[in-house]
């Protein structure tokens, strides 16, 4: 196939807003590619490089853009040969590999005509790179490959990638997909969870009703069962087998004889409430403290998720359908205590409960998602007791997109009494409301001590404002050594001054305790 062809279809299915006309390109496309351009060729649709990086940096590319004759062309690039020459590109090595790439890149655009250069450009800066292409070319492998889209989606979270599996969809067929299987015994990344502010955004980002779950701050499981065979991997794909005799204890008087489980195993006090994450952890280090803690630290696990259970690979299947499995595969006391609502208040009342038992926070998931491998989805939102510090604004960076005109990001300081000062602490431009953002850029751009057509605008340290944030960690990028994670606004404080904003000892003081 040619390189121009390939880049009209990725300009077009960029210049269309319509989901199924992207397919219908996509799928063309795939079906066009030669066998032996399939997986080059699904890398690139998608925005991506096989193998990642291949060493040559924004400015040299748009260096050799501006220095390529003004119009290239003759007899059309494959992909195929594309695919090589950025192969010699990515492996050039040693003395002299800089002015290599560059020739090599040099003489492809001498090659390329407008379109091309276009695409390659954007490949090579990531510019073609966007989340919702993949879900659209999983659907299109499915339609060039005449398969079921939610077969593709689930061989894809399993390999990992898209690509390998349109190679297996377009040249193979069901039997190829097949080969992508969850297999019992070997594991599987696990899903992972975005963060919401509070339960009440949560459950609208999930679309009204959900299920909530406690948080546990222990360790993550992945327990799998091939009858006597019992293998926990942690959150790393560590085989943790040794270190949680009681996990597989439990999965082996299961009824179950086939199992692959999702959880959190944590160590608990006499009165039930958890122990502290590094008191867990302890279980997990070498083998033989596990022997001598095991007895006086014992693990409890809970489970929140079946992966395989009633004789069915789970993953494509919604978390209403998979938590169904889990209650008939394990008793009530080893699954994560749970509530299915939408309900503000009730949602609320599960927090404060979970938080008052020494809990992290909760986990709310969508009930119609299927179990997204290795990825962090916006089907699970953890929501954590959310402290808050009043700190000044101490400069303002101009909004874009949406945002353009407005002083956006603050730059948020602790006051430091020992200088008299403030200790910059990190920046947020969440929470905001569009009210919010007009007037804070009013009182900003009164407040402003350097020139305000800068992109960053530092301001005389004012305007208090009350911040929201997760937890406090330990950050080389900041003065104080210490940053906010997941700061954002919940309102000003007109009746405070800038004496009365929280201090840098105060902040430590949290972070420490
Ligand atoms: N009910 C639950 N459902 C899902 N994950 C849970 C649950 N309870 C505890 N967890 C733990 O929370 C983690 C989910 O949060 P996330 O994926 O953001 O992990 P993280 O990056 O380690 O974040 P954090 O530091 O907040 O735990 C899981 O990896 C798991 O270990």
């Amino acid at each position: 196939m040619l390189l121009a062809e390939l880049a009209e279809v990725s300009r077009a299915v960029a210049a269309t807003p319509a989901r199924l006309e992207k397919i219908a390109r996509l799928a063309e496309a795939l079906r066009r590619l030669a066998p032996d351009e399939r997986a080059v060729g699904a890398s690139w649709l998608a925005g991506d490089l096989p193998g990642g990086r291949i060493g040559i940096g924004g400015a040299t590319v748009r260096a050799a853009l501006d220095a390529a004759p003004a119009e290239g062309g003759g007899p059309g690039l494959t992909v195929a040969e594309v695919d090589a020459a950025l192969g010699r590109i990515a492996t050039a090595s040693g003395a002299g590999s800089a002015g290599a790439r560059r020739r090599e890149l040099d003489a492809l655009l001498a090659r390329a005509g407008a379109p091309e250069r276009w695409f390659l450009a954007a490949l090579l800066l990531g510019e073609l790179r966007q989340g919702a292409l993949e879900g659209v070319l999983a659907d299109a492998v499915a339609r060039a490959a005449g398969l079921p889209a939610a077969e593709v989606r689930r061989a894809a979270m399993l390999a990992g990638a898209l690509p390998p599996v349109a190679v297996a969809a377009l040249s193979e067929g069901a039997a190829g997909l097949a080969r992508f299987r969850l297999r019992v015994g070997e594991p599987v990344s696990p899903m992972l969870a975005q963060t919401a502010a509070d339960v009440e955004e949560a459950l609208r980002a999930l679309g009204g009703e959900a299920a909530l779950e406690w948080k546990l701050d222990g360790a993550r499981i992945q327990a799998h069962r091939d009858g006597g065979e019992v293998r926990v991997f942690s959150r790393s794909l560590r085989d943790v087998t040794a270190a949680v005799p009681e996990v597989v204890a439990l999965l082996r008087a299961a009824p179950e004889p086939r199992l692959v489980l999702d959880g959190e195993a944590i160590a608990l006090r006499a009165d039930g409430t958890p122990e502290p994450f590094q008191v867990t952890m302890r279980r997990f280090g070498r083998r033989l403290d596990v022997e001598r803690l095991a007895p006086d630290l014992p693990l409890t696990a809970f489970f929140f998720d079946a992966l395989v259970a009633g004789g069915a690979e789970l993953l494509a299947s919604p978390e209403r359908v998979r938590w169904a499995a889990l209650e008939r595969a394990v008793p009530a006391e080893q699954r994560v205590p749970r509530l299915v609502t939408r309900d503000p208040a009730e949602a609320g009342a599960f927090l404060e409960d979970a938080l008052a038992r020494g809990q992290e926070g909760v986990v709310a998931k969508a009930l119609d998602a299927p179990y997204e491998a290795g990825r962090r989805g916006a089907a699970w939102l953890k929501v954590k007791r959310a402290h808050t510090l009043d700190l000044v604004v101490l400069a303002a960076e101009w909004g874009s997109g949406r945002r353009r005109g407005w002083l956006s990001n603050l730059h948020l300081g602790a006051r430091d009494p020992s200088t008299g000062g403030f200790v910059m602490l990190g920046k947020t431009f969440k929470g905001m409301t569009d009210a919010m953002l007009a007037w804070q850029t009013e009182r900003l751009k009164a407040l402003a001590t350097g020139p305000l057509d800068a992109w960053q605008v530092p301001v005389r340290p004012e305007l208090v404002v009350e911040v929201a944030f997760d937890g406090i960690q330990s950050s080389p990028r900041y003065p104080g050594g210490l940053a906010l994670r997941f700061a954002r606004v919940k309102r000003y404080r007109e009746d405070k001054r800038p004496e009365d904003a929280d201090t840098i000892e105060t902040v430590r003081g949290l972070y420490g305790g």
